[in-house]
């Protein structure tokens, strides 16, 4: 199924609950010592409200009976000194599960963020950022509870739980019994609401995701949005996406409230056998005032943590789903991965082969259909010919973003599915259209190019490729700081700045979609220089626009339908009067 689209639910591989669940609070594991002293706090706090009715008790049944005011003040006093204890414990207990499962999210979100960057150029082909974004924020987030939870609630209320009933059975069997008569049918309903309930919420986090996706590319598309006055179709759309957001979250919402009725009915059912069994079958009156009160707090100890487990089983299911995406991002494989053993790339000479190349993005249609071609050390080839012909598709293959279905890439006799990645991608240079700025400072852009530049490599690089001047121009020179994108910047500088990027990185190979749109003929002009400043020395690929760009490369390949139709210089093609002539006359003939 494609999930390359906003409005379409994204299919996630089915997996077990225990097995998401087992992986998940394996994440616990290496905060073992925090959860061993979380449960020693728990199961003291435990043991002090065990105790609190039994000296209720013995205050009524023995020290309010017997008029001993002294040992009731005593009893009094030790009660109150337990429970200060049992309060400091508490906010203990507090301070170390949320810093734990802080912790944990973090650890998450990392390893997510971490796999997401080695994830190939397909993951991201078919699925929109905002889909990828809501994963590593909401979904994340959406553990914290249940992370928290699984150590507050499931062991101390368990063990309160197992106590308490064997409190009760000791002190009176059949009363015991009685209380805990309407168990089964809380378990019945439980599991009723369960299966349904899971359905609704997993149905949930795809329409929040499908919300996310499309808040993300409108914010990103506000400018088209904006210039073309599609506010209100946009609208629409949001409109529809927040209704089915909306109608999900109601939808599951219903059914989960049932959850607590069930455990309340079942609770109240318990309390009436109890009593009733207590009066009319044992004939326990007011003689035994004490034991019946005492029962009755037992009740509501065994009751409650049953009512906190149930809402914890609630949790779980409501947020599964989000472990369930999380994990199905972490198990997706990069689609170009290291070979075993594959070897270190050595320096680059710059020989491109392509041997009887095929390749297509889907089975059914191919892009590049038997290519083949070899490019000397230091050649510059200008790749040219109709939009969706298949150039930047050939580019994408000699670094490696897709692999090849038939025949071979290699880079100076190297097959480069034969050695590392990053060993081949680190000796490229790959300038695309979009010339992505982050925010941070001039500096910090070029520098990106190669991290352990020195500031004098960088401006050397600018001067090279003709940016210095406008960049000293800049407020605070290569200090300046850059907005989103670069948006406080004229395309033609953003490309000046891109063009030193990739100067700094010293690539042996370069890849150049030259960006098409104009720009004032005093940076066209600069740019141009920048271009030629980049493409001297290295074997270099252009996806060329420019006419300057494409008279002064070496040969031309002129791309269509998946073939290279044609090769030579510029003068060479004319003369042939093929598709060339074609696209020369008609993009140029002007000029
Ligand atoms: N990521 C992708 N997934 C599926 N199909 C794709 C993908 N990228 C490109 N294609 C398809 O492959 C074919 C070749 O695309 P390519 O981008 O290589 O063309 P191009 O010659 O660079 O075009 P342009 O000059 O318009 O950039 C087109 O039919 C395009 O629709």
């Amino acid at each position: 199924m494609s999930i390359n689209a906003i409005k379409e639910d994204e299919h996630i591989s089915s997996v077990s609950k225990k097995d998401t669940l087992v992986r998940l609070f394996k994440y616990l594991l290496a905060y073992r010592s925090t959860i061993f002293s979380v449960i020693l706090i728990m199961l003291t706090t435990v043991a002090i409200s065990i105790i609190n009715p039994l000296l209720i008790e013995r205050a009524i049944d023995v020290h309010i009976a017997n008029k001993d005011i002294k040992r009731l003040l005593m009893l009094i006093g030790f009660a109150l000194g337990l429970n200060i204890i049992f309060i400091l414990l508490v906010k203990l207990r507090m301070y170390l599960m949320a810093k734990m499962s802080n912790d944990v999210l973090l650890r998450i979100r990392q390893e997510l963020y971490t796999h997401i960057q080695k994830l190939s150029f397909n993951f991201f082909d078919s699925r929109p950022t905002g889909k990828i974004l809501a994963r590593i924020i909401g979904d994340v987030n959406s553990l914290k509870d249940v992370l928290s939870d699984s150590v507050t609630t499931l062991i101390p209320d368990f063990v309160t739980i197992v106590a308490v009933v064997i409190i009760m059975l000791v002190k009176n069997w059949r009363l015991a019994l009685a209380s805990l008569i309407s168990l089964p049918l809380m378990l019945c309903g439980l599991w009723f609401i369960e299966t349904r309930s899971h359905v609704r919420w997993r149905i949930h986090r795809k329409k929040s995701s499908n919300l996310n996706a499309f808040i993300h590319e409108s914010l990103s598309g506000i400018r088209i949005i904006q210039s073309f006055t599609a506010e209100n179709e946009t609208e629409e759309d949001f409109d529809h996406l927040l209704k089915e957001h909306r109608g999900s979250f109601i939808s599951a919402i219903l059914i989960n409230d049932a959850f607590f009725s069930v455990v309340d009915i079942s609770w109240g059912l318990g309390t009436i056998a109890m009593y009733f069994v207590a009066v009319k079958v044992l004939g326990i009156g007011a003689g035994n005032v004490g034991t019946l009160i005492s029962f009755g707090m037992y009740i509501g100890m065994f009751w409650r943590p049953i009512m906190n487990l149930s809402n914890f089983y609630n949790k779980i299911i409501t947020n599964i789903s989000g472990a369930e995406r999380i994990f199905d991002i972490l198990d997706t494989k990069p689609e170009i991965e290291d070979r075993a053993n594959v070897i270190e790339m050595p320096e680059i000479k710059g020989e491109v082969t392509f041997e009887h190349v095929s390749f297509a993005y889907d089975e059914d249609t191919p892009v590049l259909n038997d290519v083949s071609f070899v490019v000397k050390p230091g050649e510059t080839i200008a790749l040219v010919g109709p939009t969706g012909a298949g150039k930047t598709t050939i580019v994408n293959l000699i670094s490696r973003f897709y692999d090849v279905q038939q025949g071979n890439v290699y880079i100076d006799g190297y097959n480069v599915k034969d050695v590392s990645i990053e060993s081949l991608r680190k000796q490229m240079g790959i300038m695309t259209q979009d010339n992505f700025l982050f925010s941070g400072t001039v500096k910090d852009n070029i520098r990106y190019g190669r991290l352990d530049a020195k500031d004098e490599e960088i401006i050397e690089a600018a001067k090279a490729v003709n940016a210095h001047d406008f960049i000293m121009k800049l407020k605070d020179g290569y200090d300046t700081e850059l907005k989103e994108r670069g948006s406080g910047l004229s395309i033609g500088q953003r490309q000046l700045i891109a063009f030193a990027r990739t100067m700094v990185s010293m690539p042996k190979i370069l890849i150049l979609d030259e960006a098409t749109s104009s720009i004032d003929t005093h940076t066209e002009l600069l740019v141009q220089q920048g271009i030629e400043a980049l493409l001297k020395g290295r074997t270099s690929f252009v996806i060329a626009h420019r006419l300057s760009t494409i008279s002064k490369a070496d040969r031309i390949f002129v791309i269509d339908k998946g073939k290279i139709l044609e090769e030579g210089t510029s003068s060479e093609l004319l003369a042939k009067k093929g598709l060339y002539y074609d696209l020369y006359m008609a993009q140029f003939k002007n000029i």
